[in-house]
């Protein structure tokens, strides 16, 4: 990003000239107050929202020119985690999982052997037959984990993944995170989990009213909530 600004329809400033390179394989927490603009810097990743003012680039793409056609291309090569998980409720585990890569129409087969692959990576092998009314929220953001690395992407961006969990489900969250990133994803993280932060030691960037105040190759949390 580079001197990016956000300025919403409203009038709202969530983000003031934001420069900052994230490198390929890095692991990047983005904390801050409520409100400090950490969501809109998710959110201009997978160019659900676009910068006001700036340039942005992403995965070796120009984000902020980019047509409407070539959004999908950009996504595939982005996994997205949220804090409510988002799973489709009437398909099983593995057919969530399965569905991001037919729509990238990978061959059956192909699907097969990846799906179990990664629902075993997320410890949820087991469980592929259930639907996500039948799994605890762990659980199913595992299924959410599992499908947003199916597709091998560059990047996992993820919004308060550990915010709905208790503190040892969010360091099984985070261990799979930290085992995604040592396979050599770059994985993007805004949230507000403090123990998580400050045990992982990762790169840590501060936002406060839409502004970078602090960027720390090995950080903490910096905060009291
Ligand atoms: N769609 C929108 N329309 C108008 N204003 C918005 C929109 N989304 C966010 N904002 C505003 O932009 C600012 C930054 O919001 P953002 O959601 O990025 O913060 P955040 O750091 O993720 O907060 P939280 O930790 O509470 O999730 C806030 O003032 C918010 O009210």
């Amino acid at each position: 990003m580079s001197d990016v600004s956000k300025i919403y329809s409203n009038g709202s400033a969530a983000l003031s000239d934001i420069t900052v390179e994230i490198d390929k394989g890095e692991f990047v927490f983005v904390v801050g107050p409520s409100g400090a603009g950490k969501s809109t810097f998710i959110k201009l990743i997978f160019r659900e929202e676009l910068p006001t003012r700036g340039h942005l680039v992403v995965n070796g793409r120009n984000v902020v020119d980019m047509l409407p056609a070539e959004i999908p291309y950009l996504r595939r090569s982005l996994g997205i985690v949220f804090q409510d998980y988002r799973l489709l409720p009437n398909k099983t585990v593995y057919e969530n999982v399965a569905f991001a890569m037919e729509v990238i129409e990978a061959s059956r087969r192909e699907t097969q052997k990846r799906v179990h692959t990664v629902l075993d990576l997320v410890g949820l092998k087991h469980k592929f037959r259930n639907y996500p009314n039948q799994l605890s929220g762990g659980e199913q953001q595992r299924v959410a984990i599992a499908r947003a690395i199916v597709n091998r992407p560059v990047v996992v961006i993820a919004d308060e993944p550990t915010g709905n969990l208790d503190p040892e489900t969010s360091w099984e969250i985070m261990k799979i995170f930290e085992r995604v990133n040592q396979s050599g994803t770059t994985l993007v993280m805004a949230t507000h989990d403090k123990p998580v932060v400050d045990a992982m030691k990762k790169r840590v960037i501060a936002i406060e009213k839409g502004r970078i105040v602090r960027d720390q190759t090995r950080g903490a949390y910096g905060y009291e909530d």
